[in-house]
């Protein structure tokens, strides 16, 4: 689409980047090896296009070890809040199922563990997560995964919206917290569905308000902050969880590259004053050079 104003273009995967164009700013979600090398290559020979969002940055948010690192090394005293991510261990693919049990024992994971592939590629298999109940029971799955200790967190979950510098949290059901009780008395692992596909939002729902309070602007500010920084991204999103029984301890358990923002509210104008303002700069910096 190409309107007076504004040269933005998102390509077309299935044409060769240089049929494409002319472009002023590149937005790519980065399907497939080979297109990091085509978008590298083509930033090379035209450095006047902005590239939205570096491949190799990108690249780091497909495997779920390395996208929740810049979480871990955060420091975010003052902000009226905790963030952290779940107790995690990393099962490669080199390891043999029957070994995982003892793997988690000598972690010291507690259970429930969400089961999650470590690779995320977006194929539906890479979305398939499972709650193993037991840690016997984990011996089914097939590795390289990563075991999560699952988060009781009221049912909800904060969606955290990025476009540069701006912030939109959304409220998204989420898994039901599991008792003691069901814990003692179910075993085994299930596979659950893709929560984040469900169409409900929580934003118009009647909930606990100690559920469902957002989390403190000033951290949510600093979070993005850092995370856009040390991702080195401008378009993602952050999926947190406020643990049952707080108020102010948060856990990220997922980052997704440019998710689906046509749920976020008022996103067409986020994203024209986004796209607006990095054309502008540009502009401005071409005047002082
Ligand atoms: N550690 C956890 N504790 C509690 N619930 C969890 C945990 N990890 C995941 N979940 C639940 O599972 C859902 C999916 O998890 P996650 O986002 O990591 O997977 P995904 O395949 O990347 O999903 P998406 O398509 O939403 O990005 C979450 O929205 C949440 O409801
Ligand atoms: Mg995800």
């Amino acid at each position: 689409m190409w309107s007076k104003g504004i040269y933005f273009v998102a390509i077309d995967v299935n044409k060769p980047l240089a049929e494409q164009g002319p472009f002023d700013i590149v937005l790519h979600k980065l399907l497939g090896e080979e297109w990091r090398d085509v978008i590298e290559d083509f930033r090379q020979k035209h450095p006047e296009v902005i590239v939205l969002d570096p491949p190799d940055a990108i690249q780091h948010l497909h495997n779920r070890q390395s996208m929740l690192q810049d979480v871990v090394d955060l420091n975010l005293s003052d902000c009226n809040g905790k963030v952290g991510i779940p107790r995690q261990l990393v099962i490669t693919k080199d390891k043999n199922p029957s070994t995982i049990p003892y793997e988690v024992n000598k972690a010291g994971l507690k259970l429930p563990l969400v089961a999650k592939p470590l690779v995320v590629d977006g194929s539906a298999k890479s979305h398939e997560l499972f709650l193993a109940y037991d840690e016997f029971s984990l011996s089914e799955l097939e590795p390289p995964l990563v075991l999560q200790e699952f988060v009781n967190h009221g049912g909800l979950l904060f969606k955290i919206y990025i476009v540069g510098d701006s912030i939109k949290v959304v409220r998204r059901f989420s898994l039901p917290n599991i008792s003691k009780r069901e814990l003692s008395k179910v075993s085994g692992v299930y596979r659950f569905p893709r929560v984040s596909c469900a169409a409900a939002s929580a934003d118009d729902a009647d909930l606990d308000p100690s559920i469902a309070e957002h989390p403190p602007r000033p951290l949510l500010e600093r979070l993005a902050k850092e995370l856009r920084h040390r991702l080195g991204l401008r378009l993602f999103n952050v999926d947190m969880i406020r643990e049952y029984g707080t108020k102010d301890v948060f856990y990220v358990i997922d980052i997704n590259y440019f998710p689906g923002f046509g749920k976020m509210p008022d996103y067409e104008h986020v994203f024209t004053d986004f796209l607006l303002n990095l054309k502008q700069n540009k502009c401005k910096k071409k005047l002082t050079a």
